[in-house]
């Protein structure tokens, strides 16, 4: 059971979605669902789950947030080699949510405020990057908001944008798995220069006109050609959704990071939510895809340092009903 001790950290951290369509590895925004990570110094490392969704991760020192509070030790000039974990999370994996940069993202927060929070944010960046390859998710969920970043394999460049106030998300997440890394394998070693044009000016369009909240912009703006097509076949019923999401209310759609979720924008002041919602269900069943519905907002505050008592956070680890 975990110890009722006081010395410990925890975080609050985000969930993203990338790309945004066409601004694959550069785009990110922050999701109103979370991943929570309390960290303490122990004598032995043990790893503690609360609430569903850990199957398949691992309990021990193989856990990545371990493996990542270690590497914030290491840059810091500091030894914690033993700690006690414990996780909750609302964050589904392998979805195309970012769970594993949020989790990145958490290992490496809480573990800066363990010792004191002798790094900066943007240095949390620059590894979060480069364990991630990719600073779309791990900035979104760092800083919250919208992030447009570039990463040149040492330091990730950044500018946060406060996401328009009449924006709110649809992301519809099928019962589906679909790693990152095999959605990434399917892409093209090379592009058109047709294509590539093509994406720079709609990416550039979407961050100006999310910048201005030109929010009429967006159902252009979001088209892609350097990964959704390609990306089609691993998501059945996404071209439709896609094609298709403006005429049932949507601002734009996209693909969530690499899949298989897929995200819509809506005007909160507008209308057709029901609409929207239902058409994109019925695309997925019509594929023969069962898939959750969920209404989110951006996030604006990224990985945030939370106090509270430990049974609000971990009822079932007090009670003794843990899982590591
Ligand atoms: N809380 C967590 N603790 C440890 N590992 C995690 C956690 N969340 C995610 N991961 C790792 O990240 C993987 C999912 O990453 P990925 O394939 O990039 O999908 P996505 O980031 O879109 O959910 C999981 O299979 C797991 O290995
Ligand atoms: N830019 C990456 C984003 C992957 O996001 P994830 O949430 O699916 O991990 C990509 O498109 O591969």
């Amino acid at each position: 059971m975990i110890n009722e001790n006081a010395g410990s950290v925890r975080v609050r951290v985000p969930a993203s979605t990338a790309n945004l369509g066409p601004g694959f590895d550069t785009l990110g925004m922050s999701l109103s669902l979370y991943i929570w990570v309390e960290m303490r110094r122990a004598e032995r490392t043990t790893v503690h789950f609360a609430g569903e969704g850990f199957e398949g991760i691992p309990a021990d020192k193989r856990n990545l947030i371990y493996k990542v509070a270690q590497l914030v030790f290491e840059e810091a000039g500091e030894s914690v080699p033993e700690l006690e974990i414990g996780m909750r999370s609302d964050i589904p994996l392998t979805r195309g949510l970012g769970s594993s940069a949020s989790a990145i993202i958490a290992g490496m927060a809480a573990a800066n405020a363990l010792i004191g929070s002798p790094l900066s944010k943007e240095r949390l960046f620059d590894l979060a990057t480069g364990l991630e390859r990719h600073p779309d998710n791990v900035g979104a969920s760092l800083f919250g908001g919208i992030i447009a970043a570039a990463w040149d394999g040492e330091r990730a460049d950044y500018v946060r944008i406060e996401p328009p106030q009449a924006l709110k998300v649809l992301v519809l997440i099928p019962e589906f798995e679909l790693a990152t890394s095999e959605a990434r394998a399917v892409l093209p070693q090379q592009l058109s220069i047709q294509d590539a044009v093509y994406n720079i000016s709609r990416s550039s369009l979407l961050t100006a006109a999310l910048f201005s909240g030109r929010l009429d912009l967006l159902a252009s703006a979001m088209r892609d050609r350097l990964h959704q097509p390609y990306r089609a076949a691993l998501v059945p019923g996404m071209e439709k959704i896609l094609e298709q999401a403006s005429d049932h209310g949507a601002l734009g759609a996209a693909l969530s990071g690499a899949g298989p979720t897929l995200l819509a924008f809506v005007d909160r002041n507008g209308g057709r939510h029901g609409e929207l919602e239902t058409f994109m269900q019925s695309v997925m069943r019509e594929h023969g895809i069962e898939a959750r519905a969920l209404w989110l907002e951006p996030d604006l505050e990224g990985a945030v340092c939370e106090t509270g008592s430990r049974s609000d956070l971990f009822p079932e680890l007090i009670k003794g009903e843990i899982s590591s």
